[in-house]
């Protein structure tokens, strides 16, 4: 296992003209040794294109990759001794399971008993004990997929694991457990794991350390509790969460802040920078209060959508529109009403060019 430091900019045009010709811009991140990762972010973000650099399926047009301080820029994926497990299957169909997962560490001429043991090992955390002597060729697309995460867990000298959206063709119910087994597997083996993927569900429950990316920027690296609590970017609070954060223009001044026409007063704990700003708070933190409470502006309800397990409004200050989520015997306000909404609290952050800045 290893650390690994990346200190790069990469882009696959030969004359990058402005920021959005570099798929990643410059950026300085660590991964440490035995972490579970996750690369999250929409389509097109630069996430493949960061899990390529640390293998060494691309060098990065500027800077340099390190694995235990040792530059390894220019050195091969093999050089780098790391196994990686593709959005697809890749396996030998003519092989058993237990062939398939014996195959990296036969390269590695291990001694047989070894192998064997790890083979049981592997099998046995990805449910495929049952299978071992099958031929992988007669196997679903979900099994298959087992057996190219186990390839890639089943050494235990490699320096990472890459994933790159590995359960893309698991059915919905297994791909829930597998997330979860993934997880354990990490608690169990202590591999360094870094795994890509667009779904926050599946980033958040298997990483410790989750980097949200978007338009070539990894814009936070953090636990789920801290790109839920602080996000650092306005980009994570509308990103992670479901719905997203809301947020709300506003001009701060000395212990004031003006949104939507109204002043309000910032409690003297909160330093704001002077000037336009944004006001940060997610919907499980919006409350229905009562008219002219501090801290409070009034709302005109557009929607309230019962969820099952909790009720979405959906209220506009000056236009813009807030989301709030209620619990289900809270009071049902209509269409049209006005209700006030808590909008400053302890869970309340402020953006300034969308950084987090309290
Ligand atoms: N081989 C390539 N040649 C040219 N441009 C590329 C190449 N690979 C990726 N890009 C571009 O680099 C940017 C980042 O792509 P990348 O595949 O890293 O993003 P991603 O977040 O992994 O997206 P996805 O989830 O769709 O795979 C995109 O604008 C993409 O079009």
């Amino acid at each position: 296992m290893a650390r690994i430091d990346l200190d790069l900019a990469h882009t696959y045009k030969a004359n990058p003209q402005d920021d959005s010709d570099w798929a990643l811009l410059p950026l300085k991140m660590s991964f440490s040794d035995g972490g579970a990762y996750a690369l999250l972010g929409p389509s097109g973000c630069g996430k493949t294109t960061m899990l390529n650099i640390i293998s060494g399926l691309v060098e990065p047009s500027q800077g340099h990759v390190k694995f235990d301080g040792q530059d390894v820029t220019r050195a091969s994926p093999q050089e780098r001794n790391i196994a990686q497990v593709f959005q697809f299957p890749v396996i030998y169909d003519t092989m058993t399971v237990a062939e398939n997962l014996a195959f990296p560490l036969r390269n590695r001429k291990l001694p047989p008993q070894q192998i064997a043991k790890r083979v049981g090992e592997i099998a046995e955390m990805l449910e495929l004990s049952g299978q071992l002597n099958q031929r992988a060729a007669g196997l679903a697309a979900d099994a298959k997929q087992k057996i190219s995460l186990g390839r890639g867990l089943v050494r235990s000298d490699v320096s990472a694991v890459l994933f790159d959206e590995p359960l893309t063709v698991i059915d919905p119910h297994l791909k829930w457990q597998l997330r979860r087994k993934l997880k354990q597997i990490h608690h169990e083996l202590k591999l360094t794991l870094i795994y890509v993927t667009h779904d926050q569900v599946e980033a958040l429950t298997f990483a410790e350390q989750v980097v949200v990316m978007t338009r070539g920027r990894a814009v936070q690296m953090g636990s789920a509790d801290a790109l839920f609590e602080r996000p650092q970017h306005t980009f994570v609070g509308h990103f992670i969460g479901s719905p997203g954060m809301n947020f709300l223009p506003a001009q701060a001044t000395a212990g004031e802040l003006r949104i939507a026409g109204t002043s309000l007063s910032v409690p003297a704990t909160r330093t704001l920078p002077e000037g336009d700003i944004k006001l940060g708070l997610r919907p499980e933190y919006v409350k229905v209060t009562q008219p002219a409470t501090p801290g409070a502006l009034p709302a005109q309800v557009t929607q309230l959508q019962d969820i099952g397990t909790y009720l979405i409004l959906t209220a506009a200050i000056a236009g813009q529109p807030v989301k709030a989520r209620l619990a289900p015997d809270s009071q049902k306000p209509q269409a049209g009403d006005t209700v006030w909404l808590q909008m400053l609290g302890e869970h309340t952050c402020f953006y300034k060019n969308e950084e987090l800045v309290q």
